[in-house]
């Protein structure tokens, strides 16, 4: 770790001031997004928009893969896949693999570009892709090896990637890690030698023959087309930083935590992501969906109730010490919204024993419009800190309704904790500009909504789904047994 603060450096070159920890070229870094500029549906083609591309290039051992990695693992709530430039290699003749040695494995020619380019192009039209894999022992290539889906993020990685122009141009960002040569020659000695088993004749022989000639008259002069140098390599945790807090930028959803404060983005972790796979995934049985969105729904709850007030309270415990710990807060109530948050309720009744819960129920009018029909409300709800259940945060319209009748109810606006699993930015917007005090706990922020008001990627109708009422799922069974989990409507 460098000595440089992220921020320290960000304001450097906020205000145009050259800082040794990186050295930007074209990146911008006014591009933070206002409310206005928050995702819309014209913002998206067919509920795809398109991924940020990044290029990582460097010479061979520069740590490219490292920094990727690193890069990965902070994004680790966005969904990112990495494509190496060494998939594309191309595989050797019978007549090359007998002069195996004489290889030029660091020249442009080396690599199937065109190839490249096509997968490149469908991925970025959110089209999953086979990618080939190449290798390293029998230098053959295996065509349709990996299959890569569309991502939020594609990060590219390869030593000539900043070669051929139309490669450049797919990319939204270009990194170039600018390791000294000998930092570079001492790793490869080592991986080869070391975990490769190579002769160390033949290591260095290939370096000065071709690995040292390629970086200087290939892989450098690609230098000038980086928007970020990063030096020392995967070392510069400042500049990975800043490069990830500019693609969260540019992404557009990080940012949502920022305009709104009242909204709480719930800490991410696989087994989260995970979860979320399984239940947007439209060939889930209903079985599954419930499973996985119950576990996911009592994580949003324990979350959600962190939010309430306590009360210190000191307890004595078996060992006679003291322990100061804190009290819950008793005057609550759950309000679901029929149907879908109905399916919130037993996760709440599961955290908070005896707990009240009334019910709201908006009829759907048409895609956009929505009425207040029904609502049971405990009679001092006044008095109560209100978790407002609804597992699909879309336009907002929902919840503008719900919200209103509490307020009518005479519930104090910074009483209400609304629960969701996923929020379009859109309904967040609409709510917290209307009731900037209500706090919105979800588990993810979505890309927008389509044309039909839906949300996406989303999850499709959750009440169908839950409820086991959708058409492509209607063989599975469901609970029907459980009174919660037929829908009311
Ligand atoms: O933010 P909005 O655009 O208003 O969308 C969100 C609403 O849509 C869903 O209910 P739906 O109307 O699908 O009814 P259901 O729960 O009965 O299936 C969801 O449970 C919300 O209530
Ligand atoms: O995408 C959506 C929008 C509203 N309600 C849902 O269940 N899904």
């Amino acid at each position: 770790m460098g000595s440089y603060s992220t921020s320290e450096v960000l304001n450097a070159a906020a205000v145009g001031v050259h800082h040794p920890a990186l050295r930007l070229h074209e990146l911008d870094l006014k591009g933070s997004m206002s409310a206005e500029e928050l995702p819309t549906t014209s913002g998206l083609e067919n509920g795809h928009q398109a991924p940020f591309v990044i290029g990582v290039a460097g010479g061979a051992s520069s740590g490219k893969s490292t920094v990727c990695k690193m890069i990965i693992d902070q994004l680790c709530d966005q969904r990112v896949v990495v494509v190496t430039q060494e998939s594309f290699y191309y595989g050797l003749s019978d007549e090359e693999l007998v002069h195996v040695h004489d290889y030029n494995f660091d020249h442009p020619d080396a690599f199937d570009t065109d190839l490249l380019l096509s997968c490149m192009e469908k991925l970025k039209h959110g089209k999953a892709v086979d990618i080939p894999s190449y290798d390293f022992k029998t230098h053959k290539s295996i065509s349709c090896a990996r299959k890569v889906n569309p991502s939020d993020v594609i990060i590219l990685e390869g030593i000539l990637l900043f070669h051929d122009s139309r490669v450049r141009d797919l990319m939204n960002m270009k990194i170039f890690v600018d390791t000294d040569a000998d930092v570079r020659l001492t790793r490869r000695i080592r991986r080869d030698t070391i975990e490769k088993g190579r002769d160390i004749i033949a290591v260095l022989d290939q370096y000065s023959k071709f690995v040292k000639t390629a970086f200087e008259d290939f892989i450098l002069p690609t230098k000038k087309y980086a928007d970020i140098i990063i030096p020392r390599g995967a070392d510069n945790s400042v500049a990975i930083d800043l490069i990830v807090q500019h693609i969260r930028t540019k992404l557009g959803q990080n940012d949502l935590c920022k305009i709104h404060p009242n909204l709480y983005v719930i800490q991410t972790t696989y087994q989260i992501r995970g979860m979320h796979t399984i239940i947007r995934d439209a060939a889930t049985t209903t079985h599954d969906f419930i499973f996985y969105a119950d576990r996911l729904i009592r994580l949003v709850v324990e979350h959600g109730l962190g939010h309430l007030p306590f009360r210190e309270k000191q307890v004595i415990t078996p060992t006679g010490s003291v322990y100061t710990g804190v009290d819950f807060s008793k005057s609550l109530c759950g309000i679901s919204v029929i149907r879908s948050g109905e399916s919130m309720e037993n996760a709440l009744r599961a955290c908070c024993k005896g707990i009240k819960i009334g019910k709201i129920l908006i009829h759907r009018e048409g895609d956009d419009g929505k009425q207040l029909i029904y609502h049971n409300l405990p009679k001092d709800i006044a008095k109560r800190h209100v978790l407002l259940l609804d597992p699909i945060l879309g336009t907002g319209n929902s919840a503008v309704q719900a919200i209103s009748l509490l307020l009518e109810k005479r519930v104090q606006e910074a009483n209400i904790i609304f629960l969701n699993l996923i929020s379009a930015p859109q309904g967040v917007h609409v709510v917290s500009k209307r009731f900037p005090r209500v706090k919105i706990v979800t588990s993810e922020i979505e890309l927008g909504l389509n044309d039909d008001f839906r949300v996406i990627p989303g999850m499709g109708e959750f009440g169908d789904r839950y409820f086991g009422t959708d058409d492509y799922q209607s063989s599975t069974p469901f609970f029907a047994d459980d009174k919660n989990r037929v829908g009311l409507l």
